[in-house]
């Protein structure tokens, strides 16, 4: 059950057995672009992972291909060491809400429900336990009063949550989100970081795009600094440190 309204501080919640995700010498491009050079990192479930750079960084690209929306130029992503893209029910994606038709008549409940899609398939019936497990997801997401409105009717916070509702509906353990705090308010984002923590802490792997320095380490135990080749990468707080971030951003270090 996920319930919290809080930002909590503190590292992830690392359990023996959990899912792996590797990440290894990874290479992209747009045509002659290279998005993205030689990433490699590796993390298991319990975490919330921000990816954090500069515009044009690679942050987008990276969860698109982990989200196997596009091909790897080289290199692998692989998920307790298969192929990440063998395993697509475990992986749900969130694109930036730029990215999503608002005006798409779909009620929350519809959203939710296709969360379920992976495992029955798009024509598949919904048995007593799909239903079960869509109901369940709304209620731990708090959407029950508005589970018949319109996805376009409810506030950016109110949108993120009805995407994770959705997410927690396919019980998937790999959540990518891109940008999912862009234009919320503070108690919006607040929420949005407790609920975020509390879904790596049941077991998940939560990795974000984020862009503010200030609320990463409230919200993400483990940062992937990069600017189309990685900075750094493990704990928040190691890795926002002003050396790193001059070098994300291509400042000066004005550290000693
Ligand atoms: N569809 C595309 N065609 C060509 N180049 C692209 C395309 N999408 C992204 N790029 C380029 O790939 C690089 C990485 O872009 P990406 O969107 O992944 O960065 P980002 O870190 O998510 O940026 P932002 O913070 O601005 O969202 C940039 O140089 C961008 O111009």
């Amino acid at each position: 059950m996920v319930a919290h309204d809080h930002i909590c501080w503190g590292g992830g919640h690392e359990h023996a057995d959990a899912h792996r995700l590797s990440v290894e010498g990874v290479t992209a491009r747009y045509g002659q672009v290279v998005a993205l050079d030689d990433i490699t990192f590796s993390t298991v479930c319990g975490h919330t992972l921000a990816l954090v750079g500069p515009n044009g960084a690679g942050k987008s690209t990276l969860l698109r291909l982990m989200a196997g929306l596009m091909p790897l130029t080289r290199g692998s992503i692989t998920w307790n060491g298969q192929p990440l893209q063998s395993c697509p029910h475990e992986i749900a994606y969130l694109p930036q809400r730029s990215d999503v038709d608002w005006s798409f008549p779909l009620t929350v409940r519809d959203l939710v429900e296709m969360g379920r899609y992976p495992s029955i398939g798009i024509w598949g019936k919904f048995s007593r336990h799909d239903r079960e497990i869509v109901d369940k997801a709304i209620d731990s997401l708090n959407l029950n009063e508005l589970r018949n409105r319109q996805i376009g009717a409810l506030s950016g916070g109110q949108q993120q949550r009805a995407f994770l509702a959705r997410a927690i509906a396919q019980e998937a353990h790999l959540l990518l989100l891109d940008e999912p705090f862009t234009g919320l308010d503070l108690p919006s984002t607040e929420t949005l970081g407790g609920l975020l923590r509390s879904l790596a802490a049941e077991g998940r792997l939560i990795i974000a795009s984020h862009h503010d320095l200030n609320s990463a380490p409230l919200i993400f135990d483990q940062t992937l600094l990069l600017n189309r080749q990685v900075i750094a990468f493990e704990d928040t707080r190691q890795v926002l440190t002003p050396a790193h971030i001059s070098r994300a951003f291509h400042k000066e270090d004005s550290t000693p």
